[in-house]
């Protein structure tokens, strides 16, 4: 490993350590570009899973912020021996983290229903359809090699068992952390089940993944705000990128990004640009942790003159629901321990 990747702030530095998973690319990466401008003092970690586009994507912003103290460090949220590498990793350079952003995130294969879509134009569903696409996506899922639904495994439960890993360098006395859950407003409780809350029967995976998410925001709430750690969840709008360059191709969205920007006169939600959709997570990042609501989740929105701004809205969960989900999680965390202890694999 190269020297610079494990010299880290130490005990005695000042630095906040900020770390963001999926740092490489669209909202990961302009949002380390962003906190690099809001303070240049800081320690940035770059998490990602392909060392080569993290190298290319460290050295962009270098460019942008020449002296930025800038690491890497590999992970794949979709694999649990990388999640417990990387967090031992973390443990070893760092004395605390100051900023968590559970960024990574993926959405398989998705298919775009054309007929949802031209119903929902035509009734009073259409503000809503273009705020949270309820209605016009459905996707595909498989199995990791570790047996658990992938969509499930990369959004929700390897950053849930990366917080359980990090658990001594997160929050302590006089020293808060703040983990920022990118999740969003296509979050759906009718797309969940705690019976499956892998979603493993559905075709909507990333929605039950994103409510999984606000759930899991609730009960981490509930379990480490004593302890000094607090977590927010954030919707960036609908941005272009990867992501959304699965559902249509680049050069579609470029030829309808004139009416995109018409809808965004009546829609803020429609951030388009990484730049815009970072707007919640920077805001965050300025905010006392105690003084945020657990219960609410965080909006970045643009205004049709392209203004950036923050709003928040009540989410529909419910902290019964989110402490089974709680207690599920932590089931499934020791189930998964266990097979690794009896399959002997501790590489
Ligand atoms: N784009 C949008 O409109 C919206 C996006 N979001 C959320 O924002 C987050 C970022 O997505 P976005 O920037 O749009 O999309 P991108 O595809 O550009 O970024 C996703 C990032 O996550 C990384 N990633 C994916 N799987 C893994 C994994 N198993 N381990 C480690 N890293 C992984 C990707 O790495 P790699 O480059 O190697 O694939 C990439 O860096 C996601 O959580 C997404 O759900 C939320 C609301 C709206
Ligand atoms: C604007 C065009 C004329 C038509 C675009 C129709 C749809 C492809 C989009 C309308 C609302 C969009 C949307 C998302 C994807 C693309 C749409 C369905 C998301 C589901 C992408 C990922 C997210 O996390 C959500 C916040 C987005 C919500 C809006």
């Amino acid at each position: 490993m190269a020297a610079e990747e494990v010299a880290g702030p130490r005990a005695t530095d000042a630095r906040r350590v900020v770390l963001v998973t999926g740092a490489n690319s669209g909202i990961g990466l302009a949002l380390c570009e962003r906190i690099l401008s809001e303070d240049n003092q800081i320690h940035l970690c770059m998490a990602c899973r392909n060392m080569q586009k993290a190298e290319a994507a460290k050295s962009e912003l270098q460019l942008s912020h020449p002296g930025a103290d800038i690491s890497l460090l590999k992970i794949d949220v979709g694999n649990i021996n990388s999640v417990i590498q990387a967090a031992q990793e973390i443990r070893q350079r760092y004395q605390h983290v100051d900023y968590l952003y559970l960024n990574a995130g993926i959405m398989l294969n998705p298919h775009f229903s054309l007929k949802a879509f031209l119903s929902s134009l035509l009734s009073r569903k259409v503000f809503t359809m273009f705020q949270t696409g309820e209605g016009l996506l459905t996707q595909e899922d498989w199995l990791t090699d570790d047996g658990l639904q992938q969509v499930f495994m990369t959004n929700v439960f390897g950053h849930f068992l990366l917080i359980r890993n990090l658990e001594p360098v997160l929050g302590q006395a006089g020293c808060t952390s703040q983990v920022v859950w990118t999740s969003s407003s296509n979050a759906r409780k009718s797309a969940f089940n705690l019976t499956d809350y892998q979603h493993s029967q559905g075709q909507e995976s990333y929605s039950s993944s994103k409510y999984a998410t606000d759930l899991l925001n609730v009960g981490l709430n509930k379990h480490y705000n004593s302890k000094g750690l607090f977590s927010s969840v954030v919707c960036p709008g609908l941005v272009l990128t990867n992501l959304t360059y699965g559902i249509f191709p680049p050069v579609l969205w470029t030829l309808i990004t004139p009416i995109m920007w018409l809808i965004r006169v009546f829609m803020n939600s429609f951030t388009l640009s990484p730049y815009n959709g970072t707007e919640a997570l920077v805001w965050l990042f300025t905010q006392k942790p105690e003084s945020l609501d657990p219960m609410v989740k965080y909006l970045s929105c643009t205004s049709g003159f392209g203004n950036n701004y923050v709003t928040s809205c009540k989410m529909d969960v419910d902290v019964e629901t989110a402490e089974i989900f709680y207690q599920e999680l932590l089931k499934l965390e020791g189930k998964m321990k266990e097979k690794s202890d009896v399959t002997g694999d501790h590489s």
